[in-house]
């Protein structure tokens, strides 16, 4: 639900009253007016501070929460309730939390409306795609409860009538630490699984987006999860660093950037904790002059300008087949030129406000070194100031095509996190899955061509996690997500997600007389 200042009562009112009107929330009206914390089963302030933080509607740029970062003594309080809900809810079998997942999965799916438009305030990113975004969040609930009830061990028969048996089981306490830009469907992406499993979980989100989390722990209470299995904690890095170091936690699923990746690793090392690391991204796409060009172009805008360019997995380095470059150039940059940026609660908006004002500046400034490297900007990379008066103060830019563009370039190197697509033309198979492969990234990739053969031949030689074929940016629950090289380890989604959030125990039964060698 959406909390507003003068709503909250109403908010709190079962859902069969509430009013129809709760869910017409307006961009620049919106205040975050009750707790941000979660803890056994409820909305808290937290027990002590390790500081302030301001959540903001990119939108408009206004304030939308004031907040208390979790101290040393809220974390521990998390974790301890999370440890009491664990007992509980590892002794359950599959198919009784597969059904309590089931249920949230439901309210999730009913209440769809109202968290993509919390999503979209928060975050910035088009109605229209945030409620996509809850669609894959209520779907991944509903694959693990499914993976819940059939999960199971093996039966091994050893000689003499003796056998073992497998068991998976939960690990205990893990922590999820989000990033800002699919905020609702991490915290999906990270709880399910674990749940699943039969874990408790403590989640952090960016400081950036701290409000759409909380629905989903109110929804996991009112499916029936035992009070204290989902718990927030808000807060940056001092917070998150708490909570990795935490003694009785058991694993940290983690997604953000590679620079903090590398220092979860640390922490978790230290405790030999297990991590999934979801980390960032210049993922490649690649485009044979063989292709459908109508698919391709639209390929190369979902490769590129969802959630503002905000995504992990973007294929941000267009390499494209030189015989149709211009050809493609010239549709892609018609076609982003048309990209309507504005209000993003509005439904025929496609590009909302970036995350905040310095990560708007920030791409800003890629897109000023990259001219001063040498590339060509053939639309946007500067700033867009919509009409509406009330978003003068929002972080909006226009997407951007660079070309001229050369692989030693920053731009070309680095995770830019915003609407910029470096084009690139290449010769040969040979020469572009080189280039391609030549960066210490290995997220995602993308190949588009008519030729099948290739098109197999190529992603087997991409060093990536998740490749495309003729098509970008699609992300089913089923299929497992996650990184090569300095994008990380571990996966989310799909059937192999559950070795990342149980451990196996080998059962060694004897049915004979113990043989001794004293
Ligand atoms: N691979 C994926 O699935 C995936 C998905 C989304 C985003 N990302 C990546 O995330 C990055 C953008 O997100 P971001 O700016 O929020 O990343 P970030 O690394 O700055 O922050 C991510 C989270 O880590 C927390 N954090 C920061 N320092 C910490 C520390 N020392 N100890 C513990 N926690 C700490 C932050 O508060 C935040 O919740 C991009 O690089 C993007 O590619 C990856
Ligand atoms: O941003 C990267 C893709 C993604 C979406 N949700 C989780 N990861």
């Amino acid at each position: 639900m959406l909390l507003g200042a003068g709503l909250a009562a109403l908010a709190r009112l079962p859902r069969s009253l509430r009013p129809a009107s709760l869910a017409a929330m307006s961009t620049g009206t919106f205040v975050v007016s009750q707790p941000l914390n979660y803890r056994g089963g409820a909305r808290v302030d937290p027990a002590d501070s390790s500081g302030t933080e301001k959540a903001f509607e990119p939108a408009t740029g206004r304030v939308i929460a004031t907040f208390t970062c979790s101290g040393e003594k809220e974390v521990n309080l998390a974790v301890q309730d999370a440890k009491a809900a664990f007992k509980i809810w590892s002794q359950k079998s599959g198919m009784e939390r597969c059904r309590i997942l089931l249920e949230a999965a439901r309210i999730i799916r009913e209440r769809k409306d109202e968290i993509a438009t919390m999503e979209t305030i928060n975050n910035g990113k088009s109605i229209f795609e945030a409620r996509w975004d809850i669609d894959t969040s209520w779907q991944c609930l509903e694959y693990f409860a499914g993976l819940a009830g059939s999960m199971a061990g093996e039966y091994i028969q050893l000689p003499g009538g003796s056998f073992g048996y497998t068991r998976r089981e939960p690990l205990g306490v893990c922590v999820g630490i989000g990033a800002w830009n699919y905020p609702f469907q991490i915290a999906c992406w990270k709880s399910a699984p674990a749940l699943a499993c039969g874990n408790a979980m403590v989640f952090k989100p960016s400081p950036f987006t701290p409000a759409s989390v909380l629905l989903l722990a109110e929804i996991y209470t009112e499916a029936g999860v035992p009070p204290g299995l989902f718990n927030v904690v808000q807060g940056g890095a001092a917070t998150g660093q708490l909570l990795c170091q935490h003694p009785d936690v058991a694993k940290v699923s983690f997604t953000g950037s590679v620079p903090t990746g590398m220092k979860i690793m640390e922490m978790a090392a230290k405790g030999i904790k297990p991590v999934t690391l979801e980390l960032g991204g210049k993922s490649p796409l690649i485009i044979f002059s063989d292709c459908d060009l109508e698919n391709v172009v639209k390929g190369a805008m979902m490769a590129n300008f969802l959630t503002q360019g905000e995504v992990c997995c973007n294929g941000t380095r267009v390499f494209v087949q030189r015989e149709i470059l211009d050809e493609f150039t010239r549709e892609v940059v018609k076609r982003t030129q048309k990209i309507k940026i504005g209000d993003p609660l509005l439904e025929d908006t496609r590009m909302g406000p970036l995350i905040n004002r310095p990560h708007l500046e920030r791409v800003l400034g890629f897109v000023k070194l990259a001219k001063e490297q040498g590339a060509k900007v053939l639309c946007g990379g500067d700033v867009h100031v919509p009409e509406d008066p009330k978003l003068k103060d929002g972080y909006y830019m226009r997407p951007c095509v660079l070309t001229n563009c050369r692989d030693d370039m920053t731009c070309v190197k680095e995770e830019i996190f915003g609407p910029v697509m470096s084009i690139l033309p290449f010769d040969t198979e040979a020469e572009v899955l080189e280039r391609a492969n030549d960066t210490s990234f290995g997220l995602a990739a993308g190949v588009f061509t008519r030729d099948i053969q290739r098109a197999h031949r190529v992603v087997a030689k991409l060093q990536a996690g998740v490749c495309f074929i003729n098509n970008y940016n699609v992300s089913p629950v089923e299929l497992p997500f996650g990184g090569y090289k300095k994008s990380g380890f571990g996966r989310e989604n799909g059937r192999v997600a559950i070795e990342y959030y149980s451990q196996l125990k080998t059962v060694c039964v004897e049915m004979g007389e113990v043989e001794s060698v004293f």
